[in-house]
């Protein structure tokens, strides 16, 4: 189970996290929920310009983690440094608003920038639903969505970022797959750079499996 702790002093990895989908679906209100327990109101809140990260600890299995978590800006008119979000990623939230069909469909070119940039099959991915609170107006059903990340091969949760349900668990599950998947960190970790290396050992780039 993951937690925040602050007695224990070495991390044992860093771990990067990108979170991408269409404009409005709330990655950033995700974000702000799962790091510092908040909702903003809807005039307080802006869109995404670029990217923005935040970084925050987390604790599984006695094991401290920094976790470097990178909130993409949804409108196209802002995604000029595509290719360089999905660098060294380690896991990637794709979030959907359960409420507007459009975000749901436009998953499909969300995994095609992802398999574009990044590289690596083992990557991490998680299909997030947002707004469940939203019940009223969901035209996405639990199911069809089921199926569609079972059909992509990737985790899959609904949450709500105004009312917090499935965000803590959606982040935990996210990171835990991550630390069960030891090429995705381990060997980057070991070697952090590849100056003083043997000649016969693999160079970062053939040995790292990120992105
Ligand atoms: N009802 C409801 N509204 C939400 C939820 N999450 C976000 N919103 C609202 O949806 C709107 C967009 O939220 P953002 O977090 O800015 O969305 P974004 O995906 O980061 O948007 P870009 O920065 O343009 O990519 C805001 O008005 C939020 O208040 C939710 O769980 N429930």
């Amino acid at each position: 189970m993951a937690g925040t702790i602050g007695t224990i002093d070495e991390y044992h990895a860093t771990l990067k996290i990108l979170l991408i989908g269409n404009s409005n679906v709330g990655k950033s209100s995700l974000l702000l929920r799962f790091t510092e327990d908040t909702f903003l109101p809807k005039d307080d809140v802006s869109a995404t310009i670029g990217v923005d990260f935040k970084v925050v600890d987390t604790v599984i299995n006695g094991k401290r983690y920094k976790l470097t978590i990178w909130d993409t800006a949804g409108q196209e008119r802002f995604r000029t440094l595509t290719s360089s979000y999905y660098r060294g990623v380690q896991g990637v939230i794709l979030v959907y608003d359960v409420s507007k069909r459009e975000s749901f469909d436009q998953l499909d070119s969300w995994f095609g920038e992802l398999n574009t940039y990044c590289s690596s099959k083992d990557v991490v991915k998680m299909i997030v639903g947002n707004k469940v609170d939203k019940e009223h107006s969901r035209v996405i059903s639990r199911k069809e969505a089921e199926a569609y990340a079972r059909k992509m091969q990737t985790l899959f949760i609904e949450c709500s970022a105004k009312t917090r349900i499935g965000v803590k668990e959606a982040f935990d599950e996210l990171v835990e797959k991550i630390i069960e998947t030891p090429s995705l960190w381990q060997k980057k970790e070991k070697q952090p750079d590849n100056i003083n290396l043997p000649r016969s050992a693999p160079t970062k780039q053939e040995n790292s499996a990120c992105c």
